[in-house]
């Protein structure tokens, strides 16, 4: 790995990147910085939490002149949040240089926005929908933009964002440098890549499997009706320090930080039908550690940081491979190890295993998790939270009181005692959730599973082969026509977003496939 001075930045850059704590480049910024640099345009590809934000925000920070007052650089990100933190993560990197970056996303008041835009931004990170608003109003203008990033390009395809991101992509210059950046580039990319990139160098830095090895994945099969109870035993037995809960719908999300709540948990709840504010504090809270679950719908899946996330927990598995991959990819970041846990229904278990294969990796096999390692667990962390003190001697206003008891007590009783109390005992409220229908993989046709080779065909849209890199590439297929084929009865409160994506499924379908369809979302995000 290089150190970032190799690069040949400025200093001020460089010295924006020291203070953040970087001291070599990843894999991917190694790779990627130098053409970047270089004006070429790119698709790069690397494992979750690898630092792809930084690989495509150094070079465009440091191309951008301080005089410059015009919008010059342009990154589009598939959820709000996505666009606050890279956001914040810009304007980290410029601040000795001193650029302006302004995200500009759905939700937050639109006048604000446009007072922000006076103060004339190089830099905007937006979300697709509030952006095509600001064009149609004329209060961005992007004429003069000379580099375009998408962040999970292949997220917003799927979300039905094409056509949004073409009307977008033929307001900039041709003359632009584009890049595209995700830990998943399936096949239908390309179409992307073709229409919008000029002979792009494909950067991919995915050595073996596209999940990041810091990850311990593990699954417990459980009945549906069993879940909360699993769910709340592993967190016990766990104790994690930040954990995300994934839910496959909105109403299932509410109900179960509800639940979470009710139990005495310190949970709160992420998903596209809460008004901005909400969203917002909720992910405060959580990067602040006021609470330590975090139950989201894949709003959550994609590209967010948020160090100290210990756990991430599939309390319902997700639809498609991908979203496995990115979901997980919230645990294990720059280098920190990270636990993945997946609820699988009996009914599910063809499915975990095609996710398996897809993503070329096992999950281990574990029982449920019982009743005395959950006490276990928190006892243990009771005890833990109790040394720490001791270690740090903070409890001499305490000492009368210890030497008044233990007078009159024996220290065992005592102090088991203590830990009783301050382990807490479980409130005993009944939980009920409304169940979720099992999300079933579905019969693939011969010339995706073709060949016998289980493992191969994941491997060509995922592994770091540069030679999938043209349209020829024997890319994981699969997943659209599994999508759009389960989607009927596993919706739960999914939302139609109806304005986005009616126009292209129909211009692939002799083809047997419509790999631009929307997926079937059991929640939009809320981005417009
Ligand atoms: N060179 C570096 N050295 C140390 N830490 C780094 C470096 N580059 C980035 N990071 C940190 O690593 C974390 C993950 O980075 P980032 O969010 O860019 O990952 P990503 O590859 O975009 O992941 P995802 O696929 O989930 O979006 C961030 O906290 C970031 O600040
Ligand atoms: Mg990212």
């Amino acid at each position: 790995m290089k150190t970032f001075a190799e690069f040949g930045l400025e200093p001020k850059v460089l010295q924006a990147i020291t203070e953040l704590g970087f001291e070599e480049s990843t894999p991917i910024q190694d790779k990627s910085i130098p053409y970047a640099m270089a004006g070429r345009d790119l698709i790069g590809q690397a494992q979750t939490g690898t630092g792809k934000t930084a690989a495509f925000g150094i070079p465009l920070i440091n191309k951008i002149p301080v005089s410059e007052d015009r919008i010059v650089a342009l990154i589009m990100t598939p959820t709000r949040e996505l666009a606050i933190q890279v956001a914040d993560e810009i304007g980290k990197l410029t601040r000795y240089k001193g650029l302006r970056s302004l995200p500009i996303y759905g939700g937050q008041e639109i006048g604000r926005q446009i007072r922000a835009l006076k103060k004339r931004p190089q830099i905007i990170i937006g979300t697709p929908g509030r952006l095509l608003d600001h064009i149609n109003r004329k209060t961005i203008r992007l004429e003069d933009v000379q580099t375009v990033v998408l962040d999970e390009a292949d997220e917003m395809l799927d979300m039905g964002f094409m056509e949004d991101i073409q009307t977008i992509l033929k307001l900039v210059p041709e003359e632009r440098q584009t890049m595209l950046f995700s830990a998943t580039m399936p096949i239908n990319i390309q179409k992307l890549a073709q229409q919008f990139l000029k002979e792009p160098e494909h950067v991919s830095v995915i050595p073996k499997q596209v999940t990041a090895p810091s990850i311990e994945q593990s699954y417990i099969e459980v009945h549906e009706r069993q879940k909360f109870e699993a769910l709340s035993r592993l967190l016990d037995m766990e104790s994690p320090e930040l954990a995300i809960i994934f839910g496959r719908t909105k109403r299932r999300v509410d109900e179960l930080s509800e639940a979470l709540q009710k139990r005495g948990y310190s949970a709160d709840g992420l998903h596209g039908d809460l008004s901005q504010n909400q969203r917002d504090n909720v992910m405060r809270k959580f990067r602040d550690g006021s609470i330590d679950v975090l139950v989201a719908t894949d709003v959550a899946a994609r590209g967010l940081d948020v160090s100290g996330v210990t756990h991430v927990i599939n309390f319902d598995l997700p639809q498609d491979p991908e979203s496995y991959v990115h979901r997980i990819g919230r645990t294990g970041r720059a280098g920190k190890e990270g636990t993945a846990w997946s609820f699988v229904t009996p009914r599910e278990i063809d499915h975990l295993h095609f996710i398996e294969r897809i993503t070329r990796q096992r999950m281990n096999r574990k029982p449920l998790p019982s009743i005395a390692e959950a006490i276990e667990g928190k006892q243990r962390i009771t005890a833990e939270r109790m040394l720490e003190v001791v270690q740090n001697e903070e409890f001499s206003e305490y000492k009368p009181i210890a030497i008044q008891l233990l007078e009159q007590y024996d220290s065992v009783h005592l102090l088991a005692a203590a830990v009783k109390l301050l382990t807490g005992e479980k409130k005993d409220v009944s939980i009920e959730l409304t169940p979720e229908e099992p999300l079933r993989a579905k019969k693939r046709r011969p010339d995706i599973r073709s060949n016998g080779r289980p493992f191969n065909r994941g491997a060509s849209s995922y592994g770091g082969n540069r030679s999938g890199g043209s349209t020829s590439g024997g890319g994981y297929r699969g997943r659209d026509d599994r999508r759009s084929g389960s989607s009927s009865s596993s919706r739960g409160n999914y939302e139609s977003r109806g304005s986005y994506g009616g126009g292209y499924g129909g211009k692939r379908s002799s083809e047997g496939r419509s790999s631009e369809s929307r997926r079937p979302k059991s929640d939009d995000y809320g981005n417009n």
